[in-house]
């Protein structure tokens, strides 16, 4: 393929446009399948970028010639623009050598489609999900990606316009009564979306599912078609709207949490491979603030969940406001202060509940058990990607703040926060960095483990970290907790997501495998890169036709 022309059309912005005849000669010639249906016409939006408009699918369309803005590649990071089309397929051609016991495919999911018609929406999370595949075997690569079909997507897709709320945008109303009326959808979760563009997971039995934080928005798809099959019914009758965007998901089970936000308080569920019913195990209630805090994620260990209660907690006003506040739908109560409870998974009891200092995180990488000569649990580790108590990250994610990156060195600090919580009745644990967050940038987030290693102590996480000046994390790094020591690896200008790891089979070393990671280049190419899990030495890249937008969290479904 004529890489160079490709990321030229890229460099230009056309996105949601149908190919150009010429470009689909290409990729004819190079077995590769395209749809572009988005159907979705663009004309210039708020910040002048590029003009395109479609006629119908598979037409050409009108591409301007770029001006200074529009090639600009800091304005106009593939990162964060929408995806191009709604779906391609296509094998890649592979740079270096792909280990040939990895057979499966990796599925990354995130937000990639951030504008219907000229509107253009405020935030990361806000995008209609994009799904991504990376399909391995005998050392070949095919790629794929396709928009999830939620009816959130659909809905904005007839109608050419939001239809449902999403993180922070609401439908327009045409008047008061319309505003109204929607609110009443609101409780009964009818206006809430379903738009799945967190995360992917592989449930025990085999389905695969999409997911965010309102339980509607749990779609199951297929892994090989990126078909969308249908929602996730949940057949208990546990109700509630919201659930942790990350279930720690493994062969055995299926446990989430349920936010109560009328009696302040969490759910602590179960569900079975082959089935729809989650079951409880039992509840916390929340020890401080008007309403639970936000959980994004959670971590567990071998005979236990901790509940996390951030104090950045949801906000029943934010939730009913129609334009979006600085915090969104949450709000900062330092005064509520923070605990971890922690949950016994075999009979629901509590068996500690401890303040602790004031914390900000979405993702906690893992957690595990100390005991003493006895073999007696004397204290939980709990690790998570933690921002320093400070909230302004999920300003700086707001997609204006990610396009306009002009070489200051804006991204706050994180770091790995290493939790302890003592199981002794003391009514304090303790908050401190794992290591010297210089290590990896002073940026972390978007972590993976070896999942042979979740619950139990472990010694190596994967994430994103910084090399500074910089305004997101830029880098892969692999943690050492034993060492305290990072491994970075950095490509100049790209922004790198997620480094997922998948172990070889029959592998003794926690480190022995791949690190699997999806790179988007500031030219508006982008590549899948391999890493190896032990070195964390590149051992293969291949690139895509074209660069893919910023994706979250992914998951690995092993070959049959
Ligand atoms: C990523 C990512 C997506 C995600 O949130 C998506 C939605 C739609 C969340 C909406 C809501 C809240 C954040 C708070 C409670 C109400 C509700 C509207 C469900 O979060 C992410 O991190
Ligand atoms: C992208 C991100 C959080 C995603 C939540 O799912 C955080 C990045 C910043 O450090
Ligand atoms: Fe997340």
């Amino acid at each position: 393929m004529d890489s160079l022309l490709f990321s030229d059309i890229c460099r230009h912005h056309v996105s949601a446009i149908p190919m150009l005849d010429s470009d689909q000669s290409k990729h004819k010639k190079h077995g590769l399948v395209l749809d572009n249906n988005f159907g979705f016409a663009r004309k210039p939006d708020r910040r002048g970028l590029t003009i395109s408009r479609v006629a119908s699918p598979l037409q050409p369309a009108i591409v301007p010639s770029p001006d200074k803005e529009t090639v600009d590649p800091d304005k106009n990071h593939v990162a964060w623009t929408s995806v191009r089309q709604e779906r391609w397929e296509g094998e890649l051609v592979v740079q270096g050598e792909i280990p040939l016991w990895l057979k499966g495919t990796y599925l990354r999911n995130g937000p990639g489609l951030w504008h219907i018609e000229d509107y253009n929406f405020r935030h990361l999370f806000d995008g209609y999900a994009t799904l991504v595949k990376l399909h391995f075997e005998n050392g070949r690569l095919i790629a794929g990606h396709r928009q999830v079909e939620s009816e959130a997507y659909k809905a904005a897709k007839k109608n050419r316009k939001i239809c449902f709320r999403e993180f922070s945008e609401v439908p327009e109303y045409e008047n008061f009564m319309s505003y109204v009326g929607d609110l009443a959808k609101l409780f009964s979760g009818a206006s809430l979306t379903d738009n799945a563009n967190t995360g992917v997971v592989k449930l025990g039995d085999g389905r695969v599912v999409c997911l965010t934080e309102t339980q509607k928005g749990s779609l199951v798809i297929d892994p090989d078609s990126l078909d969308t099959l249908g929602r996730f019914e949940y057949s208990d009758s546990l109700g509630g709207l919201i659930h942790s965007a990350h279930p720690i998901v493994t062969d055995a089970e299926f446990l989430t949490l349920l936010p109560d936000l009328v009696k302040p308080g969490y759910m602590v569920v179960r569900m079975e491979p082959g089935t729809n019913e989650r079951k409880v195990i039992g509840r916390v209630a929340c020890r401080g603030g008007p309403a639970p805090g936000w959980v994004h994620s959670f971590p567990v260990t071998e005979h236990y969940v901790v509940v996390p209660e951030m104090p950045l907690r949801y906000c029943a006003q934010n939730l009913l406001r129609a334009e979006p506040t600085p915090l969104y739908k949450f709000e900062w109560h330092p005064q509520s202060k923070a605990f971890l409870h922690v949950m016994c998974k075999a009979s629901g009891k509590l068996v500690a509940s401890v303040e602790v200092p004031l914390f900000v995180t979405f993702h906690f990488i893992n957690a595990y058990e100390e005991e003493d000569e006895d073999g007696r649990v004397t204290s939980i580790v709990a690790d998570c990607c933690e921002h320093n108590a400070d909230t302004t990250i999920l300003d700086k994610l707001r997609l204006q703040n990610l396009r306009s990156f002009n070489g200051k060195d804006v991204l706050p600090d994180a770091r790995v926060g290493r939790f302890k919580i003592p199981l002794d009745g003391s009514p304090y644990g303790k908050l401190e960095a794992a290591l010297n967050p210089d290590e990896h940038g002073r940026g972390m987030d978007m972590c993976s483990i070896n999942p042979a290693f979740l619950g139990k102590k472990y010694r190596y996480a994967y994430a994103c970290g910084a090399q500074r000046p910089c305004h997101f994390p830029n880098t892969l790094t692999k943690l050492d907790f034993v060492e305290k020591r990072a491994k970075n690896w950095y490509d100049e200008g790209t922004v790198p997501s997620e480094p997922f790891f998948v172990a070889r089979p029959g592998a003794t070393e926690e480190d022995d495998g791949v690190v699997i990671s999806l790179i988007s280049e500031k030219n508006g190419g982008g590549y899948a890169l391999v890493l190896d899990g032990s070195t964390f030495q590149e051992i293969a890249r291949a690139k895509l036709p074209y660069g893919l937008p910023y994706g979250l969290h992914g998951c690995w479904v092993p070959k049959k």
